[in-house]
């Protein structure tokens, strides 16, 4: 006769490489979630060493540190089961392992079967693939282990029913992009119905250099239909009751994690917080130009870190026309940052005086234009390196694709909020947020976007209109289409090979880039690998 189990989802935010701290912080979850009645607590996928940890995983001493801390967890299991995530050599492998321990014992261990070595992930770099499903006998429950990409796939889940699970333990580190949720739900859901199974999903939530993890973690019964919901983008611990066959919610449910704006500019600011955080910065600053990407990003810094931790600086040139100005002090006072206005007129004159003479009978060209954006560059490193906060960088994923930003100057900063956001998102993001509450100027929001570096200068001067260049950009960076089916789809010609060559060219300036929160299925991170020097050439 099977007796009712009580189960937690662990839904935590582990720091990638601190084995020890997060045992710790696993024992200590145990304990708490037995004072709350569980008698199961369930973490996320390699918790123990945070994901992804990389080649971490090839440092020599990673085994020692693994069992140090699976000893503690080992004798935390006294009175309440606990399946996380580690890494486990054998015989010369390692694995990507579930483990459930109960009263000091390690009861089961499953190694991942189905490992991602697409867009961002690498996983067959690192481990072995498993080949055994693992179903634990408890309490008269039989539970099985399974490990993130596992899901995605029938293979695991159809050789756990086999092997007679009634209920599957999934762990996940699933990062979030646009419409990854409801993926998840309706995948699990099809899981369930089909071998009458319920399951438990169990992500872990944060930020991790450019990945963005959700969270939202649930549980789904056999019917297919969602128990529990945990929340996006915060740690939580939810309670499930396993009674003959049924999952029934402990705890509240969140509100469904729904893929609108709203869970993107989450994204964005959980991403900003944790590498923040993470790398104990004591805050950002950032050059507060008046146009909607220096906006938008300040909007979604002081969201993270609270406005006493950011500086926003205007460095005006003779250029800079006065509703920038105005429009910066403006929206620095509305959100109550700390701001200065640093002039980069003498330093300019200075550098163009020591280089007349090189430069004597030369045309004016972009040289110019990257110069006062270096000067802006200087500045903004030297306010981090006297106050020790963090240079954000403003770049978007439109500007990045066709290499419309200055290496040294405006890319010079630790991490960029908006690396994977195109330029028209932008605009929907600083209207979602002012729809919260008014942070942004009105007239940035609808000013032609201008790099103003030259007299009169407008983005679009140069370049496509942006909802013509994010079309453009989507199909060739998201699609991987050819120009010709670009060309196909309507677009012009001179238009579509013109922005495909500055994103081919660019490869260079991309790879300079600091890196940013990762939003999209691909990012200009991990997901696009592209050689540099290359003779690719465009069209088909
Ligand atoms: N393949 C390669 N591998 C390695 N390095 C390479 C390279 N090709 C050029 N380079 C180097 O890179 C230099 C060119 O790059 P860089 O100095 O950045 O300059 P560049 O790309 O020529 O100019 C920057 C462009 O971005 C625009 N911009 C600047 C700032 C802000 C904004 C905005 O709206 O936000 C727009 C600006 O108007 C201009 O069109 C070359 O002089 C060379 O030193
Ligand atoms: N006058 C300025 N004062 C302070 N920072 C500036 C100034 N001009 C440019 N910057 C910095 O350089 C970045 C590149 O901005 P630029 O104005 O060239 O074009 P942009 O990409 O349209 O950005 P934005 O929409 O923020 O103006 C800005 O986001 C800002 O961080
Ligand atoms: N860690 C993993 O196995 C992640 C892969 C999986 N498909 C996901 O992103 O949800």
């Amino acid at each position: 006769m099977s007796q009712s189990l009580v189960m937690a989802l662990a839904q935590q935010n582990f720091l990638v490489g601190d084995i020890a701290g997060n045992a710790q912080r696993i024992v200590e979850l145990s304990r708490q979630a037995q004072q709350q009645g569980a008698d199961l607590i369930v973490f996320s996928e390699l918790a123990l060493t945070g994901y992804p940890p990389e080649d971490l995983l090839l440092r020599p001493s990673l085994q020692t540190r693994v069992e140090q801390g699976l000893q503690q967890i080992a004798a935390a299991s006294q009175d309440i089961a606990i399946v996380l995530g580690f890494p486990w050599r054998e015989n010369g492998q390692l694995f990507n392992c579930a483990g459930f321990w109960h009263g000091g014992e390690c009861l089961g261990r499953y190694a991942k079967q189905c490992l991602p070595s697409y867009q961002v992930f690498d996983e067959h770099r690192y481990f072995s693939v498993g080949d055994q499903p693992c179903v634990i006998d408890w309490r008269g429950h039989k539970l099985a282990l399974t490990v993130c990409e596992d899901i995605w796939h029938k293979q695991p889940v159809a050789q756990a029913a086999a092997a007679g699970a009634d209920l599957v333990l999934n762990i996940n580190a699933s990062p979030f992009h646009q419409g990854k949720h409801s993926e998840r739900v309706n995948l699990l859901a099809s899981h369930a119905r089909r071998h009458n199974l319920s399951l438990l999903y169990v992500n872990q939530v944060g930020g991790q250099d450019e990945l963005v993890f959700d969270g939202a973690s649930f549980a789904i019964s056999a019917t297919g239909e969602p128990v529990l919901q945990l929340p996006a983008y915060a740690e939580a611990l939810g309670l499930v009751r396993w009674q003959q066959g049924q999952l029934s919610a402990l705890t509240a449910s969140a509100e469904a994690h729904t893929d609108t704006l709203g869970s993107l500019y989450q994204a964005l600011v959980c991403g900003v917080r944790d590498y923040v955080e993470k790398n104990r910065f004591p805050g950002v600053l950032l050059g507060l130009s008046g146009g909607i990407d220096s906006a938008l990003t300040l909007a979604i810094a002081v969201d993270a870190l609270g406005a006493e931790r950011v500086k926003a600086v205007m460095m005006p040139f003779a250029y800079t026309s006065d509703i920038s100005k105005a429009d910066a002090a403006e929206q620095a006072s509305i959100m109550g940052v700390e701001y200065s206005s640093i002039s980069i007129e003498p330093m300019y004159n200075a550098f163009m005086q020591q280089l007349a003479g090189e430069f004597a009978g030369l045309p004016v060209d972009t040289t110019e234009q990257n110069l006062q954006a270096r000067c802006r560059g200087v500045l903004l490193m030297a306010l981090s390196n006297k106050s020790g906060a963090m240079v954000l960088t403003t770049s978007n994923k439109s500007e990045s694709a066709v290499g419309y930003s200055t290496l040294y100057g405006d890319m010079a900063g630790g991490y960029c909020a908006l690396k994977d956001v195109y330029k028209t998102q932008v605009f929907a993001l600083a209207a979602y947020r002012n729809g919260l509450s008014p942070v942004i100027p009105q007239r940035v929001m609808e000013r032609p976007p201008s790099a103003e570096l030259a007299p009169d200068q407008k983005d679009e001067d140069n370049l496509p209109p942006y909802t013509v260049l994010d079309a453009i950009l989507a199909r060739y960076i998201e699609q991987d289409l050819s120009a010709d089916a670009i060309i196909a789809d309507g677009f012009a010609a001179e238009d579509v090979l013109r922005v495909i060559r500055l994103v081919d060219i660019n490869e260079y300036k991309r790879r300079q880039a600091p890196i940013g929160v990762r939003v999209s299925q691909r990012g200009f991170g991990r997901d696009r690998r592209y050689p540099v020097v290359n003779g690719w050439k465009a069209g088909i």
